[in-house]
C-alpha cells in the first residue's frame, strides 16, 4: 500500500531500526524493489531523482511506481531524491508523491532554512512529508582534503536549529559518506551521528550508502539511521548480470529474457540490504 515516507520512518525511529530507500528510472528496478519487499516483509521507499525523472518522463515513472505500490502488500512510500528545483518538487506533489526531498544544502544555512521551511510548508498542507539536508554529502568525485570534509560534515547544534525552524520531517546529515563507489574505505563519524540523534530525537537518512561496510552500516542503525539511500550497489548488480548473460549467451535477443535475470539479480542485492537494515518483518 501507498503511504506517505513520516507513517515508515517514525516507526523505524521508534523501534531502532532502518528503512531502505532504493532509487528506480523504469520498470524492473521498481519490480526489484517491490518484490524485495514483499518477500522480506519489509517496508520500503522507492525514489526517484531529477534525472531519473528526466530519463523516464515523470508522469510514466509515477504511474509505474504507484501502481506497484498500491497493488503491494507491504507499506510503500514513493519519494523524490535530492530534489533541487522547485517546479520539479511541485511536479511531484501533483503527481502524487508521498515524500519529497528538498535538497537546498549547498546554500548558506540561512537560504537551506528559507528554502527548506517554504516546501514544508507546501508538501504539509497536502499531507506529504519532507527530508532535507543539511552538511554536504559529496560525490567521490569530490577531490576534497580532510578539513574539508570536516568542515562539510553536519554540525550537530546547527542540525538542530534547522530541524526546529524547517519543521523537516527527517533530515540527511553528512558523517562521511559519499554518492557512488568508494575508493578507499569510507570513514563514517559516529560520535557525530550519536550527537546529532541525541539532540533531534528524529527520523535520520544516511545518504552515500553503496560501498559502506555491513559493519559500518549496523553501527549507523544502532545509532539512530532510520532511511538508508541506495543506488550505486543496485546498478552494479545489474551491469554485472547483464554483462554475464551477454558473455554467456550470444544467441539472446528478448529484452525479456536479458532485463527478467538482472531483475532478479537486483532484487537478492535489495533483500540483502533490507536484512541487514532490520526492516524485515516489519511491514
Ligand atoms: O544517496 C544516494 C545513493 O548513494 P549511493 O549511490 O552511494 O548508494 N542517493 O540519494
Ligand atoms: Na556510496
Ligand atoms: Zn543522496
Amino acid at each position: 500500500m501507498l503511504v506517505t515516507g513520516i507513517e515508515i520512518l517514525e516507526k523505524a525511529h521508534k523501534e531502532g531500526y532502518a528503512v531502505g530507500a532504493f532509487n528506480t528510472s523504469n520498470l524492473e528496478i521498481t519490480q526489484a524493489i517491490v518484490e524485495a519487499a514483499e518477500e522480506t516483509r519489509s517496508p520500503v521507499i522507492i525514489q526517484v531523482s531529477e534525472g531519473g525523472l528526466k530519463y523516464a518522463g515523470i508522469e510514466a515513472i509515477s504511474a509505474i511506481v504507484r501502481t506497484l505500490a498500491e497493488k503491494a502488500t507491504v507499506p510503500i512510500a514513493l519519494h523524490l531524491d535530492h530534489g533541487t528545483d522547485f517546479n520539479t518538487i511541485m511536479k511531484c506533489l501533483r503527481n502524487g508523491w508521498t515524500s519529497v526531498m528538498i535538497d537546498a544544502s549547498k546554500f548558506p544555512l540561512e537560504e537551506n532554512i528559507q528554502r527548506t521551511r517554504k516546501i514544508v510548508e507546501i508538501a504539509h498542507s497536502m499531507g506529504v512529508s519532507v527530508e532535507a539536508e543539511i552538511g554536504k554529502i559529496g560525490g567521490t568525485e569530490d577531490h576534497i582534503t580532510v578539513d574539508e570534509r570536516e568542515a562539510s560534515m553536519t554540525d550537530p547544534e546547527e542540525a538542530l536549529r534547522f530541524a526546529k525552524e524547517t519543521g523537516v520531517d527527517y533530515l540527511a546529515i553528512a558523517i562521511g559518506t559519499a554518492h557512488g563507489p568508494y575508493k578507499g574505505e569510507p570513514k563514517l563519524d559516529f560520535e557525530r551521528l550519536k550527537r546529532i540523534k541525541e539532540l533531534l530525537n528524529m527520523p535520520l537518512v544516511l545518504h552515500g550508502a553503496s560501498g559502506v561496510p555491513e559493519e559500518a552500516i549496523k553501527k549507523a542503525v544502532s545509532l539512530g539511521i532510520n532511511k538508508i539511500n541506495i543506488d550505486t550497489d543496485v546498478r552494479q548488480a545489474f551491469t554485472a548480470r547483464l554483462r554475464r548473460l551477454l558473455e554467456e549467451d550470444k544467441e539472446v535477443y528478448d529484452p525479456r529474457k536479458i532485463l527478467g535475470p538482472c531483475k532478479e539479480a537486483m532484487k537478492e542485492v535489495i533483500k540483502q540490504k533490507m536484512i541487514l537494515f532490520g526492516s524485515s518483518l516489519k511491514a
